[in-house]
């Protein structure tokens, strides 16, 4: 199987769209390979593949080897810096246009996560991040039954389940959750994403959607609460114009001053990498935390 080399698979999921699940998978991949780890990401949410615009590489093609797909190149690794390789494969690579998978139907799109989870030569790899699509469809089903049936032994990690303030209100994260406890995938933590808003103009974060649904969900769930995540305008602009992130002088985001704490990014050895930029992100803190703990939690 070509999953068989990877040491820790984790599923990415929320029970609806646009909580900001492709984002949170995108920082978890990042810090994970700013901490020195070999990092996949396999985006399988066939209704709207977003991982090639998250890393770039939208234009990017996929080659076909011999044995199966080879999946695509974010960074390579740099052991100087401690930074580990990061590679992507999604269906976004192979759709003509964008709205091409969204027409298909069940049985096709349960095939097409197959292939993916079978024809991907991810070769030895630290941790491989699944992103899959919002909800507890067929899809997940499906995936969740063929990563059980061909995984060995504690390879699959679990799930890191996302959230936000509102979402956390509805039926859908509950459903998510339950979907892991039938399926017998355990969760390794719940994430509350846009707990708050970092201002551009000010040193403000302000929790416009309320904050705190995500731990009561966890400790209802008596899984693990991995922390909230801010929306920061900053990381949006990362994503879609590749700008490193900068701050007014005394953003206070979640108690620390991160204006004085921002990485010289021109210091480092290769300034243009994705992963290097997302130091100078009020976010990056948060998700080093996070993903300390998940690596506590999953080795
Ligand atoms: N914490 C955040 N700070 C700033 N922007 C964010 C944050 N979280 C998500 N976003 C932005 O919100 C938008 C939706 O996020 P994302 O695509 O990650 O959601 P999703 O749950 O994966 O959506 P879908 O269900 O469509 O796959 C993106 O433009 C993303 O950049
Ligand atoms: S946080 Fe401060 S600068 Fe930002 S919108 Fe509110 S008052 Fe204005």
């Amino acid at each position: 199987m070509s999953l068989s080399k990877i040491k820790h698979i984790i599923l990415v999921l929320s029970g609806k769209g646009g909580v900001g699940k492709s984002s949170v998978t995108t920082q978890l991949a990042l810090s994970l390979a700013l901490s020195g780890h070999s990092v996949g990401v396999l985006d399988v949410d066939l209704t709207g593949p977003s991982m090639p615009r998250m890393f770039n590489i939208e234009n990017a093609k996929v080659t076909q080897a011999p044995g199966g797909w080879l999946p695509v190149p974010v960074h390579a690794a740099d052991p100087d810096a401690g930074i580990g390789e990061l590679r992507c494969m999604s269906l976004g690579f192979l759709l003509r246009g964008r709205g091409d998978a969204v027409v298909w139907r069940g049985p096709k799109k349960t095939a097409m996560i197959r292939q993916f989870l079978s024809d991907v030569l991810w070769g030895e790899m630290d941790y491989l991040l699944i992103d899959t699509p919002p909800g507890t469809s067929d899809e997940h089903i499906s995936l969740a039954e063929t990563l059980l049936k061909d995984a060995l032994p504690g390879q699959v990690a679990g799930a890191v389940v996302v959230t936000t303030p509102q979402a956390v209100a509805t039926a859908d994260v509950r459903k998510e959750l339950n979907f892991c406890v039938k399926t017998s995938i355990p969760v390794i933590g719940v994430i509350e994403n846009m707990a708050g808003f970092v201002c551009p103009n000010c040193a403000e974060c302000t929790d416009i959607f309320g904050k705190g649904g995500g731990q009561v969900m966890a400790n209802d769930f008596h899984v693990r609460f991995l922390g909230g995540v801010p929306i920061d305008p900053q990381f949006v602009m990362l994503i879609e114009t590749g700008r490193r992130p900068t701050y007014p002088q005394g953003t206070i985001i979640n108690g620390q001053d991160f204006s004085g704490a921002s990485v010289d990014a021109e210091e480092t050895k290769d300034a243009s990498l994705l992963a290097v930029k997302y130091q100078s992100c009020s976010l990056e803190p948060i998700f080093k935390k996070m993903t300390r703990d998940i690596i506590a939690a999953v080795e």
